[in-house]
């Protein structure tokens, strides 16, 4: 036996791996649309209908061995495939299904060719398979493997070498579409400049661009901290705007558009306004009763206050979670308001609500109609003829307040084009993750006002929660704490001591399934002293397996 071979399946055997039949886990396929699968599409096209009918296939995978096409192939070829799972969405690294060709190229770091006999499962022994691993061409880092297989007795040299081939097409292809996606993010980027005639930067995964505007305008401090918001918008396919806080006290708006090509994002050009400084208009910074005194959340603060005055007619909208009603709370309680404040919520399932909503207003009250995204189409009209009839009817100096508070875009939502013409304004509440230096203020708040004014978070437990993306806003974090305060009311949290989900820092929601085997994980690590051998022994797992996981699911350990 060749001594690589031998050695695979040492790994396989301490790995435990089964020596009839293979067991590779079903992995659900990542919908983002990769750099691998983007190259390797097109050239795989070609290569397969050379095989089509032919027995021969051609499996391509992501770095962890995971299949995501497979192509080519007679009938008899596919269905013994389908019998061992070598198929899309399964897993074949070498941990999993023991010495194969995705796998082994894998752990061995080179291409090999694994006759029938090499494998180490019994199932896999009627395939040869060669497996060639796909490099990126400029950074060198691993992005997956492409494998022929065979049957068996088919094997020979030259099934390596055609896996080498469809390899380097691959990654030839990786460097023709890395030129077209700069192209259109230059052109993007020169557009900007000439259309803005103000600061500009453009940035990807791999190009950081600033005109000479931005550096007139910024110092090197600024600029600095202009790049770290400028970093945070990379890889996002949709348009945003930021209200960045600058070390010179500037305040600064950064808006994102995402340059495509197809559906493949070049990166994003950023067009950057010096906004007015809130800092020295409104010194007491965030509204009384709420925490915050980010750039962010003071200009929404200030905005909404700035909306009342003008026109007592507002949307507030924002993802869930965000603070839209206890913003709109404090903005009441600031301005003094001698109106009560009337809240009638959509979430409630009320068949009333509008009559409720109608009640309120007559007895003289400020109303609000908490997330107006729910309503029925009945409700929306029965809104809709509430506000006109109350329009029509008030004198002129009538001041009461209406709001909505909604989690979608007004122009998105059947709430928004049935009511748009009553709301002249529309605030938006930044998502947490947008002002994440508030994060500190906001725990202790929210502790206190969970009756826990004796607990604390160290620094590290507070820099873990402030490396969150925090997808339910601030009622994520409430409930993060409220679980913490149930087990303990005074002393110091550490980050060992923080729930599961906060240890791991993936940005790619998980399935339900996926949470509670990260939490599983994390549990077992934390019994055992972050020992990864015995949890995953305890877990029924292989080491290789908790390792991927730790970096799929981006747990730290404390220890
Ligand atoms: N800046 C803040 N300071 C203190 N507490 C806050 C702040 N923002 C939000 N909260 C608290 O976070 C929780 C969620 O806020 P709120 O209910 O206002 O969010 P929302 O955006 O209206 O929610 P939904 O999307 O569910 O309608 C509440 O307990 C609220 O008091």
């Amino acid at each position: 036996m060749r001594s690589l071979i031998r050695v695979s399946w040492e790994r396989s055997a301490a790995a435990q791996v089964d020596t009839d039949n293979p067991s590779p886990t079903f992995v659900a396929p990542d919908a983002a649309e990769s750099t691998l699968l983007r190259a390797a599409d097109s050239v795989l096209k070609a290569l397969a209908t050379e095989l089509v009918d032919e027995p021969v296939c051609i499996i391509l995978t992501d770095h962890h061995g995971v299949a995501l096409r497979r192509m080519g192939g007679d009938h008899s070829l596919l269905r013994a495939l389908d019998k061992v799972n070598l198929a899309p969405g399964f897993g074949y690294a070498e941990p999993e299904v023991g010495t194969n060709g995705i796998g082994t190229a894998l752990e061995v770091g080179a291409s090999v060719l694994v006759h029938g006999s090499d494998h180490y499962s019994g199932g896999l022994r009627a395939f040869s398979c060669a497996g060639a691993l796909i490099t990126h061409p400029t950074s060198g880092a691993l992005l997956g493997v492409i494998d022929i297989t065979t049957a068996s007795g088919n094997c020979n040299s030259l099934l390596l070498s055609f896996a080498k081939l469809a390899a380097r097409r691959i990654q030839q292809r990786v460097i023709e579409m890395a030129t077209e996606l700069d192209a259109a993010l230059l052109a993007g980027y020169h557009a900007a400049c000439q259309h803005s005639g103000g600061p500009v930067m453009a940035v990807s995964k791999s190009v950081f661009m600033m005109n000479s505007l931005t550096e007139q305008h910024f110092d090197a401090h600024d600029q600095a901290a202009l790049l770290a918001q400028a970093r945070d918008a990379i890889g996002s396919f949709s348009a945003t705007t930021v209200i960045a806080d600058l070390p010179s006290g500037v305040t600064a708006r950064l808006a994102y558009q995402p340059t495509l090509v197809g559906e493949a994002l070049a990166g994003g050009v950023i067009q950057i306004k010096q906004h007015r400084s809130i800092a020295r208009e409104s010194p007491a910074g965030a509204l009384t009763g709420l925490s915050g005194t980010s750039a962010a959340w003071r200009h929404v603060s200030q905005e909404l206050l700035d909306s009342f005055s003008r026109s007592r007619r507002v949307v507030v909208q924002g993802e869930t979670g965000t603070g839209k009603m206890a913003l709109l709370e404090a903005a009441h309680r600031h301005t003094a308001r001698s109106r009560r404040l009337a809240v009638v919520d959509a979430a409630d399932d009320s068949t009333a609500l509008i009559a409720q909503a109608e009640a309120e207003l007559d007895s003289g009250a400020d109303l609000v109609v908490r997330r107006a995204h729910l309503l029925d189409r009945e409700q929306l009209d029965g809104l809709a003829d509430l506000l006109h009839a109350t329009e029509a009817s008030s004198a002129a100096d009538d001041d009461r307040w209406i709001a909505l508070t909604t989690i979608e875009g007004q122009d998105e939502t059947q709430a928004g084009t049935h009511l748009l013409h009553f709301f002249p304004r529309t605030i938006e509440v930044p998502p947490l993750r947008q002002h994440l230096e508030d994060l500190p203020e906001l725990v202790r708040s929210l502790l206190d006002r969970a009756g826990a004014p004796q607990l604390t978070l160290s620094k590290q437990a507070i820099n873990q929660l402030m490396r969150l993306a925090w997808p339910g806003n601030v009622t994520h974090l409430h409930d993060i704490l409220l679980s913490i305060v149930r087990t303990r009311r005074s002393g110091v949290v550490d980050i060992g001591d923080l729930p599961a989900e906060c240890l791991a820092t993936t940005r790619r929601s998980l399935s339900r399934m996926e949470s509670l085997e990260r939490d599983a994980i994390v549990k077992a690590l934390n019994v055992f002293d972050g020992d990864k051998t015995a949890a995953a022994t305890s877990l029924g797992t292989s080491r290789a397996t908790i390792y991927r996981k730790l970096r799929d699911y981006g747990i730290v350990m404390p220890r």
